[in-house]
């Protein structure tokens, strides 16, 4: 296996969904002193040089410093995070982009160094935890992005679709023995779609 350097994986972090169930923008929300896409951004600093936005909004997103802001790709009313996922990794300086939601407050960098070290050739690296993939914590290759446009073309926004249906991509899994062995919980897989969720994870923390 070829071991990737992690100058050359940038980071992609998904900032232009609705919110439509949390009722304000997820990204903005403060825990203890941050917003929660700040606090993402800061983990992700520990290990990526790139470090992508994408949204249409970047003046909410002000007060991050040395990240790139990219639009999304297509026009479309309706909000998809495959189209922030396909735009991310297409203006990724690097052939591998690492991906993530905005609104994950508990990334571990042990967890996303171990994915880094164990991508060799395939075209994802993506957790499969407890019976669910967790496609907003994964590692693209550009090659990806082809089968990614198929899928939108298609109006098929379900990005797991990708890693089943495409025989030309080659998918690697990280498993729960695999977080086991790291001594990780799932709890890095977190994020928050309602006001409740966002309630317990500040209670969770002791924020509250
Ligand atoms: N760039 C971009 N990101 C998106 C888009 N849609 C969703 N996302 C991001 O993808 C991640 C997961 O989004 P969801 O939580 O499923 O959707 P959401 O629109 O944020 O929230 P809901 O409206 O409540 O479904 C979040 O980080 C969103 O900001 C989009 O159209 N463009």
């Amino acid at each position: 296996m070829i071991k990737m350097d992690k100058k050359r994986i940038s980071a992609v972090v998904l900032a232009g969904g609705n919110s439509t169930r949390m009722g304000q923008n997820k990204a903005l929300l403060e825990l203890g002193s941050k917003t929660i896409i700040e606090r993402v951004v800061e983990i992700l600093k520990t290990t990526f040089e790139e470090i992508i936005i994408v949204t249409n909004t970047p003046k909410v997103y002000s007060m991050l410093k040395d990240v790139r802001f990219v639009p999304d790709c297509f026009e479309s009313r309706e909000k998809k995070s495959i189209i922030g996922l396909y735009t991310g990794i297409f203006e990724a300086e690097n052939n591998y982009a690492f991906v993530v939601a905005c609104d994950m407050p508990f990334l571990n960098t042990d967890l996303i160094n171990y994915m880094i070290d164990n991508i060799g050739d395939e075209d994802i690296l993506v957790p499969y935890i407890n019976g669910y993939y967790q496609p907003l914590h994964a590692i693209y290759n550009k090659s990806c992005l082809r089968s990614i446009r198929t899928l939108i073309d298609s109006k098929n926004y379900k990005i797991i679709d990708l890693f089943d249906y495409f025989d030309n991509l080659k998918v690697k899994k990280i498993n729960d023995e695999i977080l086991d062995r790291l001594n990780i919980t799932d709890s890095c897989f977190l994020n928050m779609n309602t006001y409740q969720e966002y309630i317990n994870i500040k209670q969770y923390i002791g924020f509250l």
